[in-house]
């Protein structure tokens, strides 16, 4: 039977070192601010928007979110955030997608301050991932990284496999995995036999989008189990893309969803909104 990687309790030990780290900025005269920009009336984003307006409040961080109708321009949408890359009193944006219908989302994400990008998503702050550079780089899979380091999971050398090729977890995990000396494989929708690489894996990283298609006969036992995936669950609620009551009874760690890696996403935002501080050379 696996240990449970409990990601809610790993999530309220950052908060807690996030919390310490705004007080003592706040102290020098640096109030950190996240500003979120909302256009069009998708109802996930405005719930992950006043989800992450809660969760600022509860640790210090100013928060604004301005909303504009999804008949905005693209001009308009970019005076926003020009004016908001100008505004020192504003350390992290965001902007919620999806992005209505017809605007160029490459645009509208590239006009980002790298500075201020606290999602991980401008070009310059994907390259960094490669190179190895300072950068800031997307909650979710540094979320997968966190909840091993902080369970005492070493990742170094370890076989690392990754099922799934998506630009916000998959395809960036590559390289932050690799950056975590790890021997990566990265498979996909075209991979032929999925359950032959996935049981090479020490490491196995679902970040697929399809509930429950890691079974428990594609685990090798005692391997550690990371599950990125958000899926509508049968009776309401959220499941994994594992198939975690029987996968737990192979793996020898694993996350559970909710309650795993997700738990950790919007804490690691406001970390980022910390390194942001520190890349702008304010603190
Ligand atoms: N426009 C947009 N904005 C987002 O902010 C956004 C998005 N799209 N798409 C997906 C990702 C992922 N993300 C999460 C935030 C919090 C949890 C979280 O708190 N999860 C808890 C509780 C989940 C629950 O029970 O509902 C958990 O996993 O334990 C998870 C995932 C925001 N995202």
């Amino acid at each position: 039977m696996a240990t449970l990687i409990d990601g809610k309790a790993i999530a309220a030990t950052i908060r807690e070192e996030v919390k310490a780290e705004v007080a003592q900025l706040r102290e020098k005269g640096i109030v950190p601010k996240l500003n979120v920009l909302l256009v069009g009336d998708d109802p996930a984003s405005v719930v992950y928007a006043r989800s992450k307006e809660k969760s600022c409040a509860n640790v210090g961080i100013d928060f604004e979110l301005k909303t504009m109708t999804g008949s905005s321009t693209l001009e308009e949408v970019l005076a926003v955030i020009d004016a908001w890359n100008k505004d020192t009193s504003v350390h992290g944006i965001m902007i919620e997608l999806p992005l209505p219908k017809g605007m160029d989302k490459k645009v509208v994400l590239e006009s980002v301050d790298p500075k201020k990008d606290v999602d991980g998503s401008h070009p310059i702050n994907r390259g960094y991932i490669l190179s190895g550079g300072e950068g800031l780089f997307p909650a979710t899979p540094q979320s997968c990284i966190e909840v091993m380091l902080r369970s005492g999971i070493e990742i170094k050398g370890k076989n690392a496999v990754i099922v799934g090729r998506g630009e916000t977890v998959g395809k960036p995990l590559v390289f932050m995995m690799l950056n975590q000396n790890a021997t990566v494989t990265v498979c996909h929708t075209k991979t032929a036999d999925l359950a032959y690489h996935t049981k090479q894996a020490d490491i196995l990283i679902a970040a697929v989008g399809r509930a429950k298609m890691i079974t428990a006969d594609m685990i090798k036992p005692g391997a550690v189990v990371v599950d990125a995936g958000i899926n509508p669950a049968e009776g309401g609620g959220i499941c994994g893309d594992v198939d975690f009551e029987n996968a737990k009874e192979v793996a020898g760690a694993i996350t559970p969803v909710p309650g795993g890696v997700g738990s950790l996403t919007t804490v690691l935002i406001q970390k980022n909104v910390l390194k942001a501080i520190k890349l702008q050379g304010l603190a």
